[in-house]
């Protein structure tokens, strides 16, 4: 915890700079907090990115800063979560390359490698082997004592007799990724984890989340069905603090920097690697994005296989959602699996609101990365009724959206609650994230014009 005093921070690598602070009203953005505003605007980037969570503000004095109005001496409280954004982006680099060793040998897989769950949905090495990788690790940095997390996986399925091949199998890989650890600035274990190691890392994922203290969100493996098709998926981490979601962090191993390479990936997947990829090197390495929430920033790095060789903060850049607020030329996205999210009713809706583009069907949280990175401008997801969405599967991405300036809300508008437990309870409808308040507002009206008439 830091004090920022009298609006003036001093970093620890000395300098300082004044920082103005405004209350916000645009709380479907940053949930009714705080802005930061530096007396330089070159300097906002440095004061925002330097300053975390706001605990609390006040005069000078000690007395209550009034709700309203300009300040320019407060005193601010502040949370910095650097040490957790970096083990963190570290850790998803990490599990992208195990979700990337894992898929290209998924051509000579068993289908017995590839198990349903009771809502017949898959399971496979990797969502098990990136849950106990990233609990080992943050154990490992923060101390096992300090770490909390909620994630998809049990080890129920693992468990059984009958699967010690497959559970020798998640073993391995999971002790194959971490012996990496140092090549991406991490520590690793000084042995190979043993059996029972790496099914207490898989099941101290326990945590049932809720609106009070710390606790990390994991989706080991987002969209496992893309993964299995050898198509988009994603790993997504999220850092909670009593109800709101601080940290995102979004690894898409199939997900190129450029937009271009998309569709040579498609097509390349598409003929089973018969083609030789492009020879601009990293084409295929996807990328991590990663946001601080009230930061105002969010950014984008290539997957790197080499911490160590790299300056990973240098390789970064800064991602923005689209400028693009005429439907006519927005692109909307939406899950690829129609029992996921109503196709009819998506259809209709951008229809009405004059969206002329096919919509792009993804798999996974690329969904919420394309909006961030501005590939595509509207995002909508109504599943049905009865379905309730679970945090995992949208904690990263919401907070990289809203931080690299789009929209997510509910239909009705409201933020999206993931202070109550492990799903998104009182949602209402669906899910809308935009690029930005005009389209928004668009598809919110749409919604409300058509819902009474849809089947949902
Ligand atoms: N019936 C139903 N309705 C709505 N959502 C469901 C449903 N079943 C599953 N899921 C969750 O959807 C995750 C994948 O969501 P997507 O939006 O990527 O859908 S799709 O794969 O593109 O069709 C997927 O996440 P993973 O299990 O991590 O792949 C599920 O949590
Ligand atoms: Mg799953
Ligand atoms: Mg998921
Ligand atoms: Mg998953």
């Amino acid at each position: 915890m830091a004090w920022l005093s009298h609006a003036i921070y001093l970093p620890p690598a000395g300098g300082n700079f004044q920082v103005h602070i405004f209350p916000t009203r645009d709380r479907a953005r940053y949930g009714g907090g705080f802005l930061l505003r530096s007396s330089s605007s070159t300097r906002f980037a440095a004061a925002s990115a330097a300053c975390g969570r706001i605990l609390s503000l006040s005069e000078e004095d000690g007395s209550p800063i009034p709700s309203v109005g300009f300040h320019r001496s407060a005193r601010m409280e502040v949370e910095t979560y650097s040490k957790e954004l970096d083990v963190a982006v570290r850790v998803v680099q990490m599990a992208c390359s195990l979700c990337q060793r894992v898929q290209n040998e998924l051509v000579g897989w068993k289908r017995d490698e590839i198990k349903s769950k009771d809502d017949d949905s898959p399971v496979t090495i990797a969502d098990w082997g990136v849950q106990a990788t990233v609990s080992w690790v943050l154990s490992q940095c923060f101390g096992i004592e300090n770490v909390s997390i909620v994630a998809e996986e049990d080890v129920q399925t693992l468990s059984k007799k009958d699967n010690t091949a497959l559970l020798e199998s998640v073993v391995g890989t999971v002790n194959v990724c971490l012996a990496e650890a140092p090549t991406f600035g991490l520590k690793g274990p000084e042995r190979a984890l043993g059996t029972k190691e790496v099914l207490e890392a898989i099941s101290r994922c326990n945590s049932n989340g809720g609106p009070k203290g710390r606790f990390w969100v994991l989706d080991p493996v987002d969209g496992t069905l893309g993964f299995v098709r050898g198509d988009q998926y994603a790993v997504a981490l999220a850092l909670m603090e009593d109800g709101e979601v601080i940290l995102g962090v979004l690894g898409c191993p199939n997900y190129p920097m450029n937009k271009a390479w998309l569709n040579y990936h498609q097509h390349y997947y598409r003929l089973m690697s018969k083609l030789s990829p492009p020879t601009s090197g990293c084409w295929h390495k996807g990328c991590v994005m990663y946001a601080q929430k009230g930061s105002g920033e969010a950014w984008m790095q290539p997957l790197i296989h080499d911490y160590g060789k790299f300056d990973w903060q240098n390789c970064a850049r800064k991602i923005q959602v689209s400028s693009v607020s005429d439907p006519a030329f927005a692109t909307f996205c939406e899950p690829v699996e129609k029992t996921n999210s109503s196709h009819s009713f998506t259809a209709g809706l951008a229809h009405s609101v004059g969206v002329r583009k096919q919509p792009l069907r993804v798999y996974s949280m690329v969904k919420y990365a394309a909006i961030a990175r501005g590939d595509a401008e509207i995002f909508m997801k109504f599943a049905r009724a009865g379905y309730k969405e679970k945090i995992w599967d949208h904690a990263a991405g919401v907070v990289i959206i809203q931080e690299a300036g789009g929209v997510v809300t509910d239909a009705g508008g409201r933020p999206l609650d993931f202070s109550r437990g492990i799903y998104l309870e009182g949602l209402d409808r669906g899910i809308i994230a935009c690029s930005g308040a005009l389209l928004h507002e668009k598809i919110i009206k749409a919604v409300d014009a058509s819902w009474d008439s849809s089947n949902l």
